[in-house]
């Protein structure tokens, strides 16, 4: 709240900072601080201090004179706090010194002096001014102007047209439109009178818009960090502090959004990356204008599967089981599993549930494996090994994290990161809408994880919606693929099919012979599910199943179905559902496709004509499970 005064007296300023008014002026009072209010005038602006008792306020918060007292009372506590400085003996000579008379005048309203001297003094200096570029730059000063003196400027731009001087009363005054840059400078306003003169200085920035950062780069740093660097503009057009905001942009935005301003050094390290590739860009601004951007350089920290590589402990593919940190006895001093702890999912195999970390307080899924008895090792249990060994050597956004494995008196437990989402059908579901552009971002974000995977010789061999959670992270969608449990190096030759849920193995899969090509004929199914609302091969009995999928017999197409979506998705998903393996596109060739490589579009479509067939999937999913279990 401010309040408003007036100037009980003249008061003319003697010192840089102070200012002086006539009688009646009005001003806000902004603050006050040892027997000086800092106040700006109403009529003009302009801002200085002046001693509280010169002030007498005027527009007091309150209805009546009782709710108003309450503030006259503090405000002259605060006028009474400070006692004034006395000087004992005020000689003629003190006239003739400045400072001590400027000190003294201070604290005493006083007319405007006429100083008896010929040495023209002022009673407001020139002030420094730091103006923007395009405004008008006003350099004012007041003096006790006598009839025989004379006044003039320099300055920059004192003699410019744009440029004008004036007199108006003891006020003296420069003013300068449409400042620019090369205005920059020092001014002065020299009185003279008949024998003497006196000048006045300041120094005048214009600041102007900053250019461009220079050099803006990126490097990768672990998991999905960047570092950002870039050099200061070359023209910083007389900035007094410099300061950087990156902007970023994904794919599915519409424009740039500024995720960090404020920095004063040119570099930056943006976390929590998804998967998808980021444009960056910089710019740099100032006290007054922000600089134009630079020009974006795509990151895509993720993708880059040599960058990533550099990071994961690239280990033999043969590594031995006895080469798996259990922590044992340690379990318990480290999760809590509550006894209702939430069951995320449930396998052929395993329970998959939610336990808190005693120490972080973080949620962790612990995928819980029967052991048959104490002496039960995971040797015993190659597929377990198997796991573990896997999930050790990956490390990918778009792939569930493994933190170790743990073994208590009655079960084998893998511990992962807790995905926070849905499986992929009941989330496209859950939103209630689909469009080609999540579709495009689900494909491409298992594809990105798929193709890091492959380039380790690792298949998955279970790509299928369950195994595919999809969790909201700022609003976008983010992928991650679990279930390690049937995953193969692919050096390993044969892999029997173990039975189980068909519907999304390839042929090859059927026929005991993975490949890390089977994930893409996967995806392509997935893919199929999203467009036609169905799956190609879904059939009554599990033999007519097994026969479509081993001759790759795909129904007719349903033109209206098909029709919702762009043809290159439709070609991107017979070219996933090749028989041959040879012309079936792997990883990155899916990833370099045209549909993927391109903006899908992001027209929203029902999800209705999905719905039928995840409540299907779910019956048969919980029959399978039964049946197993
Ligand atoms: N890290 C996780 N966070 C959240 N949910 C998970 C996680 N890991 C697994 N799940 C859920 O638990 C289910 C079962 O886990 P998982 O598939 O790993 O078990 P499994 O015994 O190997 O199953 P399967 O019989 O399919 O091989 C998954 O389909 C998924 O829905």
């Amino acid at each position: 709240m401010h309040f408003t005064a007036q100037f009980a007296c003249h008061f003319a300023a003697t010192r840089r900072g102070q200012l002086g008014g006539r009688r009646g002026e009005r001003v806000t009072i902004l603050g006050v601080r040892d027997g000086y209010a800092r106040v700006r005038k109403l009529v003009g602006g302009a801002e200085g201090l002046l001693p509280t008792f010169c002030l007498e306020i005027d527009d007091l918060p309150g209805e009546n004179f009782a709710e108003q007292i309450e503030y006259r009372r503090k405000w002259y506590e605060l006028v009474d706090s400070v006692r004034p400085r006395t000087f004992e003996s005020l000689s003629q000579e003190l006239v003739y010194n400045l400072p001590i008379l400027s000190g003294l005048s201070s604290f005493l309203p006083v007319e405007p002096v006429m100083i008896p001297s010929d040495k023209p003094q002022f009673l407001e200096e020139l002030e420094d001014k730091v103006v923007r570029k395009g405004s008008t730059l006003v350099l004012r000063c007041t003096t006790a102007m006598r009839p025989g003196y004379t006044v003039s400027w320099t300055g920059a731009a004192a003699k410019s047209a744009r440029c004008g001087v004036f007199e108006d009363g003891d006020e003296l005054r420069l003013e300068l439109r449409e400042a620019e840059i090369a205005d920059s400078g020092h001014y002065t306003v020299t009185v003279r009178g008949p024998k003497e003169e006196n000048v006045s200085f300041a120094w005048v920035t214009i600041v102007g818009k900053p250019g461009v950062p220079a050099s803006v780069a990126c490097m990768s740093m672990k998991r999905n960090s960047v570092k950002l660097t870039w050099k200061r503009p070359t023209r910083t057009e007389n900035s007094m502090r410099l300061w950087y905001a990156v902007e970023l942009k994904r794919r599915e935005m519409p424009k740039f959004e500024t995720i960090l301003s404020g920095l004063e050094q040119p570099e930056a390290v943006v976390s929590g990356l998804e998967t998808q590739p980021c444009l960056f860009r910089v710019f740099a601004y100032n006290e007054f204008f922000a600089g134009a951007p630079s020009e974006p350089i795509t990151v895509d920290p993720p993708e880059d599967v040599s960058d990533w590589n550099s990071q994961i402990d690239v280990r033999e593919a043969s590594v031995s089981s006895q080469q798996i940190d259990f922590f044992d006895e340690s379990f318990s001093q480290y999760f809590t599993v509550a006894d209702d702890a939430v069951v995320l999912g449930r396998g052929r195999f395993s329970v998959v549930r939610e336990a808190k970390c005693r120490v972080s307080g973080r949620p962790f899924a612990l995928k819980y494996f029967n052991r048959i008895a104490a002496e039960d090792s995971d040797a015993n249990h190659p597929d377990i090994a198997r796991e573990l060994q896997i999930l050790q050597k990956i490390a990918h956004p778009h792939l569930v994290e493994y933190f170790g494995a743990a073994r208590t008196a009655h079960y084998f437990i893998i511990i992962l990161r807790r995905v926070n989402g849905l499986s992929a059908l009941r989330y496209v579901c859950a939103r209630g809408f689909v469009s080609e552009a999540l579709v495009q971002a689900l494909c491409r974000q298992l594809l990105l994880g798929l193709q890091y995977l492959h380039a380790h010789n690792i298949a998955h061999l279970d790509v299928r919606p369950e195994n595919l959670q999809v969790e909201d992270r700022r609003r976008l969608p983010h992928l991650t693929l679990v279930d390690f449990g049937s995953a193969r190096h692919s050096c390993s030759e044969l892999a029997v099919w173990a039975g189980g849920e068909m519907e999304f193995a390839a042929p090859e899969q059927l026929a005991h012979r993975p490949s890390t090509k089977s994930d893409l004929w996967s995806l392509g199914v997935f893919l199929w599910v999203l467009v036609f609302g169905h799956s190609p091969f879904e059939s009554p009995d599990e033999e007519t199943m097994r026969d479509l999928i081993l001759h790759a017999v795909l129904p007719p197409l349903d033109a209206d179905a098909a029709g919702r979506f762009s043809s290159p998705l439709l070609d991107l998903l017979f070219d996933a559902l090749q028989l041959d393996l040879e012309r079936r596109l792997c990883a990155s060739e899916c990833l370099a496709s045209e549909w993927v490589a391109s903006a899908a579009p992001d027209e929203l479509l029902m999800v209705d004509y999905l719905e039928d067939y995840v409540e299907r999937r779910k019956s048969r999913m919980q029959s399978s499970f039964l049946h197993h279990g």
